[in-house]
């Protein structure tokens, strides 16, 4: 098996909680060091390498003398605040002793969720890899709140991937890669090799974090994988304490677990779309419109709409869904809740008798849609 991580030319490195605090304790800054290393390595063979690192809470209850994490929204954020200081000053000098300078981001799921926001993300984050900034992409841990976390960096990951229509995601972790259980419960386990992203088997075999450090497990990865995989990206699930493991990767080395993407690749506003995980609203769908949008991909006519649950604005995110509340696609609508009410099962030419204007005929434009 060659590592998909050789033809790759653009690179998200994800390095978990467990890897960058070394199981709590404090960060490990001779793995950080090493990780700098072995990014500076890839960039001297021409690669663009974004880094998303955990680590700041771990990180902040070390700094703040807390043996234990809290379980309290503030304080883990508070913690997070520390710590985010630490993590950065860390990197920050590791890189800089490889001549590479370093640029912090901090995400939440409304900068992605935002079409404007997530633009802007995109544009910075290309600006700072031509720019040979290595970028280092932590959630925003301190304004976010419970509904609206990624939680876990797995899923932060893969979101940044298919923003900036990275090539591969490699997630470094405490173990070897996927095993067909976890194996810290089950010492027989088998090792996974490579497999399809996205093959539903994956997700029986994924378990929880196996520490308490940790917050997303393997399943989390899977999740991930699955996610980067409708850009096109492949994702490598790989031990962060293996000698010169991103090095032996790009030289072709077949080590982790390899999870492959199909080839195609999704248009970026599709894919925009897909990943758009926070959406104001539901349309229902008569059973001929749910066909055609299902099978043709079709836009969404007021006509074959049936019911409207929310309040949305223009330009917002709905799901569609069927007779049966089943998702078929998600899009952006051109008409508010209020006036969606108003016309829907009008056809075309009853829309500006009704409102007294037409902003366009299609609810959603099959531009605008991604079917699911
Ligand atoms: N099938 C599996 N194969 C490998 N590891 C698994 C599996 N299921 C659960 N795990 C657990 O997932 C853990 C890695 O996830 P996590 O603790 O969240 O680390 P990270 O901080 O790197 O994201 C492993 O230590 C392991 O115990
Ligand atoms: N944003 C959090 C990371 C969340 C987390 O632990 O994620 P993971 O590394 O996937 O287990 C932090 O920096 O502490």
């Amino acid at each position: 098996m060659r590592s998909v991580i050789h033809a790759a030319s653009r690179i998200v490195v994800k390095v978990g909680s467990s890897l960058v605090t070394n199981d709590g304790k404090g960060l490990d800054l001779s793995a950080l060091a090493r990780w700098a290393a072995e990014i500076a390595e890839l960039k001297r063979r021409g690669k663009q390498v974004v880094l998303v690192s955990s680590g700041a809470i771990a990180e902040g209850c070390q700094r703040l003398g807390w043996s234990v994490r809290p379980k309290g929204v503030h304080e883990l954020q508070a913690a997070a605040a520390v710590g985010q200081m630490g993590l950065c000053q860390a990197y920050e000098t590791a890189f800089r002793e490889f001549g590479l300078k370093t640029a912090q981001i901090l995400l939440t799921h409304e900068d992605l969720a935002d079409r404007t926001r997530y633009l802007n993300a995109r544009s910075t984050l290309t600006t700072l890899l031509n720019l040979n900034v290595v970028p280092i992409i932590n959630e925003n841990d301190t304004v976010v709140t419970d509904e609206i976390r990624f939680g876990d960096n797995d899923t932060l990951g893969a979101l940044v991937t298919n923003l900036i229509e990275a090539d591969a995601l490699i997630i470094l972790t405490d173990q070897q890669g996927l095993y067909t259980a976890d194996p810290r419960k089950h010492p027989d386990a088998v090792f996974v090799h490579e497999a399809q992203a996205g093959d539903a088997a994956l997700e029986d075999m994924a378990g929880g974090a196996g520490s308490s450090v940790g917050t997303g497990g393997m399943i989390t990865k899977i999740l991930a994988a699955k996610r980067s995989a409708r850009s096109g990206a492949a994702t490598v699930i790989a031990c962060g304490r293996e000698h010169d493991v991103l090095s032996r990767l790009a030289d072709g080395e077949g080590i982790g677990t390899q999870l492959l993407a199909p080839t195609n690749r999704m248009a970026a506003r599709k894919q925009w779309l897909a990943d758009h995980l926070k959406l104001t609203g539901r349309i229902v769908l008569d059973h001929g419109a749910a066909q055609a949008v299902r099978e043709r991909g079709t836009s969404l006519l007021p006509v074959g709409v049936t019911a409207i649950d929310g309040d949305f604005l223009r330009g917002e995110a709905v799901a569609c869904v069927d007779q049966h509340g089943e998702e078929v696609a998600r899009g952006l609508v051109n008409y508010s809740s209020d006036e969606a009410r108003l016309i829907m099962k009008k056809t075309t030419r009853e829309i500006e008798a009704t409102l007294g204007y037409m902003v366009e005929p299609e609810l959603i434009h099959r531009d605008n849609m991604v079917t699911l």
